[in-house]
C-alpha cells in the first residue's frame, strides 16, 4: 500500500478548510501505486484523491504536471484536474510534503488487457500526444538513457542477489544502449509511466487516463515503448503477445503514423524502456522505507522482458508489419 506519509486527522482537517470542496464524510489511504502517497477523499462536494508527492518527485516538477493535466482536458482528453483551494492555488503543503486535490477520474484499470484494450490504449496514447502538441512548457526526461547508470550504480552488487547474472546483463545492456540510443526523433510531451493502473476503463470503453508524474518531453515513439513493455507481455514478463503489440501499434498509428525513425527505432527503444523500469523497480526493491506501506514492484519481470528485447531484429518482431 503506497501510504509513505501517515496524515493525522486534525491536520488533514485544517488543509481541507482552505478548500472549497464540501465536508469530510471519509477518507482512506490508497492501496494502488509505490510512487506518491494517496487519499480518496469522500465529501459532501464529491469524490476526490489527495496526493502527497514523495521521493521521485521534485517539487519544481509540479507546475508542469498541473499545467499539463489542465491543458490536455481543455484539448478533450479525460484526465484529473488540479483543484484550487481558495486563495486560486492548486499546489498546498501538508505533512511537510507538496500536496495536491485532484479530481476524481471514474473507470476502473484492467490487470489482464486484451486485444481491444491495447488497440484502445494505442488511440488514447496518440490523442494524447496530438493534445500535448501546443503544450507551452518542457520538462526534460530525468529518468532517460543518461540515468540508467546511476541508478545501476545505486543497486551495485546487490543485484545479483536479486536475480543471478542480473549485474552482468545490466551492464551489457547499458553499454549497448548508452551508444545506440537514437536522438532527433519527433518528440513532444509523452505520459512516461501509462501502465494498466494508470488507464482507467468503464465497460469495454477506455475512460481516462491518471498519473502524470513522470510525464515530461521526449520521443514521442519512446511512450509507445513503454506500453509495449507494460501492456504486451504476460506471465510475469515471460510471454511477448505479438497480436497485443500490432493492436496498440495500430490504434496508434490510427491517428499518428509513425515515421519510419521510429518504426527502425522501436527495438531499441522497447529494450531502453525494459531497462528504465528494471532498474527503478531494482532501486525500490533493495530500499523500502521503513515503515512504509507498499509492495515494491518486481524487477525481475523487466529483467525477463529484456531477454525478449536482447533477440528482436527489428519492428515486425514487434507486430509493426
Ligand atoms: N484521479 C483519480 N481518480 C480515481 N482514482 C485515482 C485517481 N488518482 C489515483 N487514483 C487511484 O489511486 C491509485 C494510485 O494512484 P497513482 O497511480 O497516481 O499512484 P502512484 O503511487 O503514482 O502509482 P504508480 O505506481 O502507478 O506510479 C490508482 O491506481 C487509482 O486506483
Ligand atoms: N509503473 C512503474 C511504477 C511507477 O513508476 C512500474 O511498474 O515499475
Amino acid at each position: 500500500m503506497a501510504v509513505y506519509t501517515e496524515v493525522p486527522d486534525a491536520e488533514l482537517s485544517a488543509f481541507l478548510a482552505a478548500y472549497e470542496i464540501g465536508t469530510l464524510l471519509s477518507y482512506k489511504g490508497i492501496a494502488e501505486g509505490v510512487e506518491n502517497t494517496n487519499f480518496f477523499l469522500h465529501t459532501t462536494a464529491g469524490n476526490f484523491i489527495l496526493t502527497l508527492y514523495e521521493k521521485r518527485v521534485n517539487e519544481g516538477d509540479l507546475p508542469f504536471f498541473l499545467n499539463l493535466m489542465e491543458h490536455l482536458a481543455r484539448r478533450g482528453l479525460a484526465c484529473p484536474q488540479p483543484v484550487r483551494n481558495r486563495s486560486g492555488e492548486a499546489l498546498g503543503r501538508l505533512c511537510g510534503r507538496p500536496a495536491v486535490i485532484v479530481t476524481f477520474l471514474e473507470g476502473v484499470s484492467v490487470k489482464a488487457p486484451g486485444v481491444d484494450h491495447c488497440a484502445a490504449l494505442g488511440r488514447a496514447l496518440a490523442e494524447l500526444h496530438a493534445a500535448g502538441r501546443d503544450f507551452g512548457m518542457s520538462r526534460a526526461n530525468s529518468l532517460s538513457v543518461g540515468a540508467w547508470g546511476p541508478l545501476f550504480a545505486q543497486a551495485g552488487s546487490q543485484a545479483d542477489a536479486v536475480s543471478p547474472g542480473l549485474s552482468e546483463r545490466t551492464r551489457a545492456d547499458l553499454a549497448l544502449l548508452e551508444t545506440s540510443w537514437p536522438t532527433g526523433l519527433p518528440g513532444g510531451v509523452i505520459h512516461a509511466d501509462l501502465f494498466t493502473d494508470n488507464v482507467f476503463f468503464i465497460g469495454d470503453a477506455l475512460s481516462g487516463l491518471i498519473d502524470f508524474y513522470f510525464a515530461c518531453t521526449d520521443a514521442l515513439a519512446y511512450d509507445l515503448a513503454i506500453c509495449l513493455n507494460a501492456w504486451c507481455f504476460e506471465d510475469a514478463g515471460r510471454t511477448f503477445r505479438k497480436d497485443m503489440a500490432a493492436a496498440l501499434i495500430a490504434g496508434y498509428e490510427a491517428v499518428r503514423p509513425l515515421e519510419p525513425a521510429e518504426v527502425e527505432a522501436l527495438p531499441v527503444l522497447a529494450r531502453g524502456a525494459a531497462l528504465r523500469f528494471m532498474l527503478t523497480r531494482l532501486v525500490d526493491w533493495l530500499n523500502v522505507p521503513p515503515g512504509a506501506l507498499v509492495q515494491p514492484k518486481d524487477p525481475r519481470e523487466y529483467d525477463r522482458r529484456l531477454t525478449f528485447h536482447r533477440q528482436a531484429r527489428d519492428a515486425r518482431d514487434y507486430g509493426r508489419g
